[in-house]
């Protein structure tokens, strides 16, 4: 059966000499939300990199398929242009370029055609007014500011794969609720989204389809949000 979407099959990956991933399996739809959870230092961005392509992650073992096809030596620059978009956990400062600049030239980049009102409507999309389309990207932006633009160049770019690492973190409940909102919309117009978060109560918003919990750099479960009550009660350890 032909798989549309993302699929991690088996992935060993390590960075700096030491083992991040291991046998790591995980498939995202076209249309679906995974919501893939665990705690601290477990792997969660270090696999968001490696399906980015991230040049220090090496894939010992295992492949990554888009729409079936093995892009698992693919430059991430190839990746971007395939359809998958990352959200930083902690967007970069890039001191000296405006907003509305560098979008226009990153949809340009990527043949997507977006006037200066479709660049604006994005901004106001996620909450952000055209004052922002003047000031230089990210100089000065609050840690909630930066998501809400990192989510506004997903919404310009349309992806087909949408990986949000921790997009409500740093966020006001008014902003997750906003933009837990507009990634279901997103699921709903058929884009697949990964989203890595440790907030239980933006899972409950966000109604994933499945909830992947890692845990010391492996799969260790996948199940429906019920897993919640479980993490809640009980902490990581509950479910081993
Ligand atoms: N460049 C690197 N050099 C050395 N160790 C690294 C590097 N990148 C990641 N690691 C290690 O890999 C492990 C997994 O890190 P990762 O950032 O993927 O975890 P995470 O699940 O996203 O954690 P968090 O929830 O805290 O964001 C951690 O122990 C981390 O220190």
């Amino acid at each position: 059966m032909e798989n549309t979407g993302l699929r991690i099959e088996k992935l060993t990956v390590s960075v700096a000499s030491r083992k991040v991933l291991k046998d790591v399996s995980l498939d995202v739809s076209k249309g679906e939300v995974v919501a893939l959870i665990g705690p601290n230092g477990s792997g969660k961005t270090s696999l968001a990199f490696t399906v980015m392509g991230h040049p220090n992650y090496k894939v010992e073992n295992g492949r990554i398929l888009l729409h079936g096809e093995d892009i698992t030596s693919l430059k991430p620059h190839e990746r971007a242009y395939k359809g998958i978009f990352l959200v930083f956990q902690s967007p970069p400062d890039i001191g000296g370029l405006p907003v509305g600049m560098f979008l226009q030239e990153m949809t340009t980049k990527r043949g997507i055609e977006a006037s200066i009102n479709d660049i604006n409507n994005a901004l106001l999309e996620v909450g952000l007014s055209d004052h922002y389309l003047s000031r230089n990207l990210y100089e000065g932006f609050s840690g909630g500011e930066k998501k809400r633009l990192e989510f506004a160049q997903a919404l310009l770019f349309k992806p087909q794969i949408l990986i949000l690492d921790e997009l409500d973190s740093g966020l006001d409940i008014e902003g997750v609720r906003l933009l837990t909102g507009k990634t279901r919309e997103l699921a709903g117009s058929g884009v697949g989204v990964l989203y890595i978060s440790h907030n239980i109560a933006a899972l409950r918003l966000l109604r994933p389809n499945r909830v992947v919990v890692m845990m010391n750099g492996g799969v260790v479960a996948v199940d429906g949000l019920e897993i919640l009550d479980v993490i809640e009660e009980k902490g990581y350890q509950g479910l081993v």
